[in-house]
């Protein structure tokens, strides 16, 4: 192994564990205790542990990580506006965060130190001695990365749309858009966290976060199993997601593919981003037998309405002894399900920022995200007839907004969005 491979392969773990052995800036700096860091890596990855590779996902490939790969336990998802307007500073940039998002991926830290106590740490610190807990990062640009300033107007995408204004929006600047999204999604809230501050931190004098917000579902711990997860009112949420690990559904519904336009967004994809504040207080009073009614589905299996399991298929034509369609044509499966014809893929979750101070209501939802192919054809036409039929709209208000551009994956080397600039 070279002393870069070595390096390179040295874990957040690895690295507290040699911090022990003589000082971790030390040790890291000096070549000659490069046989040193090999025997413990060799041993790390005999033993297992959080740095198994099970619980690590590539940084790099055809793909972007974290768009198909099976959903972690939380995410920490940020915007950021860019406050250069010189293209070749975003192309250093996206290098930097390319760099540093494979790094602390494999559970290292955010770039190699120097030790010197003269000088700022290059990472953070609080992930260490933390796994990488199948940590994935997601990069995205926004409509407005395509203004006027980077010379790219011309290469925007057509598939990325500024979204219209779907009934009942009550949208916040503060909560939308952004020229860069990143999505860190891991199992651990803290490295979550950790991820997102350190790109903040590479990105100072370039970049500003515009807005973050958390989100969670029920932990591994809470479910070893790993059923479908609920959402705050209630409800199982993801049962109909389509199978993406079906390559051919991913290309389907996924992926933009190589005959789509631009070239430079092949194997890349749209997400969408709705921050969905949720009526908890209302739904709450709500009757169980209302409650169903508005998602067309058993609280307690997640069955369709009149079936038994979860995965029963949707009979939209099953008829009740009173000759009514038992899924009630304005609930949010019935309109969801768009006769089977249109599909997206579904990576939302739960958010809870305390309380609504005005109001004293909880201020909690669903951050929803999906990734799609081409959101004029998938999540446009789905959320138009959500907004104006959807019997969940008394329980929900949309209050934050974006799409993104999720760009193509790399190899080691390139940078995300060398397919662009
Ligand atoms: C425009 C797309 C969608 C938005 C916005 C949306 C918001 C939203 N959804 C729930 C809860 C559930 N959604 C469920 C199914 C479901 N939802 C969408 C799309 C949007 N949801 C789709 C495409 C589907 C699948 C439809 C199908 O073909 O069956 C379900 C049922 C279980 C499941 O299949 O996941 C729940 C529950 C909330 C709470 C919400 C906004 C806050
Ligand atoms: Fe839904």
């Amino acid at each position: 192994m070279s002393h870069e491979e070595n390096k390179a392969t040295i874990s957040r773990r690895d690295a507290l564990k040699l911090a022990g052995v003589g000082g971790l800036g030390l040790l890291l700096g000096a070549g000659g205790m490069t046989g040193l860091a090999s025997g413990m890596l060799q041993k790390s990855k005999t033993t297992g542990g959080n740095d198994h590779p099970a619980n690590t996902v590539p940084f790099y490939g055809k793909h972007q990580a974290g768009i198909i790969t099976p959903m972690q336990d939380f995410v920490c998802m940020g915007a950021f506006d860019l406050t250069t307007s010189s293209i070749s500073e975003v192309r250093e940039l996206f290098q930097k965060w390319t760099a540093a998002s494979a790094r602390m991926t494999q559970g290292q830290s955010a770039g190699e130190e120097s030790g010197n106590t003269l000088l700022p740490p290059v990472d953070t610190g609080e992930a260490l001695g933390l796994g990488a807990v199948r940590t994935t990062i997601t990069f995205g640009l926004g409509t407005s990365f395509f203004d006027e300033r980077f010379g790219l107007a011309g290469k925007r995408p057509p598939a990325l749309v500024d979204l219209p204004k779907f009934k009942g929006d009550d949208l916040r600047s503060e909560w939308s858009g952004g020229d860069v999204v990143v999505q860190v999604c891991a199992d651990d809230p803290q490295v979550a966290f950790h991820a997102i501050r350190n790109l903040v931190r590479i990105g100072r004098g370039k970049a500003v976060l515009r807005w973050m917000q958390e989100g969670f579902q029920r932990t591994g711990a809470a479910d070893p199993k790993g059923s479908t997860p609920r959402n705050l009112l209630g409800f199982k949420d993801g049962t109909n997601n389509p199978n993406v690990q079906d390559a051919a559904v991913a290309d389907e519904v996924v992926w933009a593919g190589a005959g789509d336009q631009p070239a430079w967004m092949g194997a890349g994809s749209y997400m969408i981003m709705r921050r969905i504040r949720m009526r908890i207080e209302v739904w709450d009073r709500t009757t169980l037998g209302e409650q169903e009614a508005t998602f067309g589905r058993h609280r307690d299996s997640g069955a369709p309405l009149g079936s038994r399991n979860e995965f029963d298929p949707l009979d939209l034509a099953k008829t009740g002894q009173d000759g009514k369609p038992r899924i009630p044509a304005d609930s949010h499966v019935a309109l969801a399900h768009m006769n089977g014809k249109v599909r997206i893929h579904r990576r939302g979750y739960s958010y809870s920022n305390g309380i609504d101070i005005k109001t004293g209501q909880l201020d909690a939802g669903l951050l929803f995200i999906c990734y799609n192919r081409d959101p004029r054809n998938q999540f446009i036409p789905m959320q138009q007839l959500l907004a104006s039929q959807d019997k969940l709209n008394e329980y929900i208000v949309h209050v934050g907004s974006g799409i993104y551009a999720c760009l193509p994956g790399t190899s080691s080397g390139g940078y995300i969005g060398d397919t662009l600039f």
